[in-house]
């Protein structure tokens, strides 16, 4: 079914089970003392949050944030648009920022920068996926599941055109999909 559209499997559901146990043991430590925010990036974040969530070991409080740069296309459109802003206050607060992918970099930088601003205590970054060679500004994450290289990948949260977020795994998706 949906899988036709799939070119090859990047990251199949064990592996991505087992990177999600070990970066659940190292949040665990890291914030063991604490009680962070986890701000999840919708809608891409999902998934990943949901299992991940469950492999940290210590006490967190959640909540969402929605922007999107993307639309349609597969190149960020550069204009982060916030959809729907945290209920809570971050002033003062550990934020652990749950993101699917950094490609560009650009949502994670205007993330980062509005956080800053509203003045949170301190600000760390856990992505599924790392794409270094997309990158437009310079930003790192703290805790990275894999690094990509430069395909468009789909599944387990990642969308074309709002599609194959179900998908449980990553995969690439064929060029004749996304090219015209
Ligand atoms: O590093 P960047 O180039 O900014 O790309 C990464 C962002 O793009 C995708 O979100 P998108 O804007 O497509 O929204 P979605 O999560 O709802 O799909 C993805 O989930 C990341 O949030
Ligand atoms: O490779 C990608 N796939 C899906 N969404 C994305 N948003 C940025 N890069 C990607
Ligand atoms: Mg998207």
């Amino acid at each position: 079914m949906i899988a036709q559209d799939i070119e090859h499997v990047l990251i199949s559901e064990e592996q991505l089970e087992e990177k999600v146990r070990e970066l659940g043991a190292t949040l665990t430590e890291e914030y063991r003392e604490k009680f962070p925010l986890a701000v999840v990036v919708l809608k891409g974040a999902l998934p990943f949050m949901s299992d991940l969530i469950k492999r940290i070991d210590t006490y967190i409080e959640l909540d969402f944030m929605d922007v999107s740069s993307y639309g349609n296309a597969t190149v960020s459109s550069g204009e982060v648009k916030i959809i729907k802003d945290l209920n809570t206050s971050i002033e003062g607060r550990d934020v652990l920022i749950i993101e699917d992918i950094i490609d560009s970099g650009k949502t994670l930088n205007y993330l980062v920068e509005l956080f800053k601003y509203r003045k949170a205590n301190s600000i760390k970054i856990v992505t599924l996926l790392d794409k270094p060679t997309g990158r437009k500004v310079d930003l790192k994450a703290d805790y990275v599941g894999f690094d990509v290289l430069d395909a468009f990948v789909v599944g387990y949260g990642l969308d074309y055109a709002e599609k194959y977020r179900n998908l449980p795994y990553i995969g690439v998706l064929k060029k004749e999909i996304y090219s015209f």
